[in-house]
């Protein structure tokens, strides 16, 4: 495990070197300063997550220098030392945004203790920032496309489900946008300046599912070397979307249906609860009521999950979007290099007469390859031929030369393709785990 880097500035050259040793001693990694020279600097060249500032220094103070590093690095976490009797001071650091003082002399081991502390909330600051920027995605994502009578009916759904808190069960076969519905109903709530975050429950490995869900803390387990944050905590005071609810393994199932009910989280290993408060939004391709038949789903669960329940239609349903959905996805994929980038009409006609099993995601890469491989700007027919119709056939056909990753990501396509988009069903026929489609699908970018 790499060392936690501690910043220290203090002019007291013997007070520095002395504890600077016995930091290295304790097993951080110690830059040392007499002064604000180089602070701002270091933060760039030696990453510290901690800071350890004298609080009176001639020229830049502890205080002054704590704001230069904070407007830089505002995860870095800031231990100031003050004199003995140098309360109000202190107090008035910690109001600055310091994390906590330490007053000369101080015990080594509280030296250490607080410094681990400032350490650990530094990182857990890192990882949320991190986690929630991977998990927001702008309300122009959100944008959901289409003017067939089943999607303004949807569109209408989304944005009245969005304004109450009640939780979602979004419903629909693979690939007809439930995540895409799931981001517009929380980009339109009252929560949308809040976390979206996205729990994917079938590509969750099963031994690692509660910590992902709940968190952990320091030691729970072989390998947990430090407390981590789940992600139903890291979507608090906002919506969590979880998407393939039917591959959550039953077994996670009354977990998951806790935390639902009493709003709290328990992380694996602590010994206390924690209170948080997020919208549920829940989609599955699977039919969750067939699920409570069969044995694989649980009634309370859905009951939980379901206030609310809305069907995104399948692409068949509405063929009259896909002349739209085509050109939109053209548009964003052309507009940056050539803004003349069209469908001949009768290239359109061919789009809206094939069947999209795989519904828009699969039409959604259909265009990506006419983009990439048609000489354009206007797509021909006779293009949509070749790129994208010959292509499927291809694939049952006979095979033209390919490597074993280019034949991994076809037979995957392929299965896919066979059990429109159901990635459980593709994964055993093709014999691997469900894990493991999830890794080959997002490894060849399918
Ligand atoms: N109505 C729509 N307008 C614009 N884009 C759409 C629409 N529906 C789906 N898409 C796009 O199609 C792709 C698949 O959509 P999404 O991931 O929301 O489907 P899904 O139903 O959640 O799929 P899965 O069940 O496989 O997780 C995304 O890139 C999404 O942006």
């Amino acid at each position: 495990m790499k060392r936690p880097r501690i910043l220290f500035v203090d002019d007291d050259d013997v007070l520095r070197r002395t504890l600077a040793r016995e930091l290295e001693n304790m097993d951080f990694a110690v830059h040392a300063l007499p002064d604000h020279h180089g602070a701002v600097d270091a933060l760039e060249e030696f990453a510290p997550t901690v800071a350890l500032l004298d609080l009176r220094m001639p020229e830049v103070g502890g205080l002054d220098l704590m704001r230069r590093l904070h407007a830089v690095a505002p995860d870095l976490q800031v231990v100031v030392l003050t004199g003995h009797g140098a309360v109000p001071e202190a107090v008035d650091a910690m109001r600055s945004g310091a994390f906590d003082f330490l007053t000369k002399p101080a015990p080594l081991d509280l030296v250490e203790s607080t410094i681990a502390r400032a350490h650990c909330h530094s990182v857990t600051l890192r990882e949320n920032r991190n986690l929630i920027r991977l998990v927001q995605r702008g309300p122009e994502g959100a944008t959901i496309v289409g003017e067939s009578q089943p999607m303004l009916e949807l569109r209408e759904l989304t944005t009245r489900m969005a304004k109450g808190g009640a939780n979602v069960l979004i419903l629909g076969e693979s690939g007809t946008g439930k995540e895409l519905v799931a981001r517009s109903i929380h980009a339109q709530s009252d929560r949308a300046d809040k976390p979206f975050v996205v729990i994917n429950c079938g590509a969750l490995p099963e031994s690692l599912i509660a910590s992902e869900l709940f968190g952990h803390e320091k030691g729970a387990f072989t390998g947990a070397d430090r407390s981590k944050v789940g992600l139903l905590e890291a979507a608090d005071g906002g919506t969590v979307f979880l998407d393939e609810i039917g591959e959550l393994p039953l077994t996670m199932q009354p977990a998951l249906l806790r935390a639902l009910q009493f709003g709290e989280i328990q992380p694996v290993g602590a010994r206390h609860t924690r209170t948080i408060d997020v919208r549920v939004l829940a989609a599955t391709h699977r039919d969750p009521v067939e699920g409570i038949t069969e044995g694989w789903f649980r009634e309370d669960l859905y009951y939980r999950l379901s206030a609310l329940v809305l069907n995104v239609p399948a692409l068949r349903d509405r063929p009259e979007d896909i002349g739209l959905l085509a050109r939109t996805f053209l548009d964003a994929q052309t507009r940056a290099r050539d803004p003349h980038w069209t469908f001949a009409p009768a290239a359109l006609e061919l789009m809206a007469r094939n069947e999209w099993p795989g519904n828009v995601r699969e039409l959604e890469n259909a265009v990506t390859r006419l983009a990439t491989l048609a000489a354009g700007p206007s797509i021909e027919a006779g293009d949509v031929e070749r790129h994208v119709l010959q292509s499927r056939r291809r694939v049952s056909g006979e095979l033209p030369t390919l490597d074993l990753e280019q034949l991994e990501g076809l037979a995957l396509q392929e299965a896919l393709r066979r059990h429109a988009g159901d990635k459980r069903a593709a994964a055993a026929e093709l014999g691997v785990s469900l894990t493991t489609v999830y890794n080959k699908l997002s490894k060849y970018g399918l």
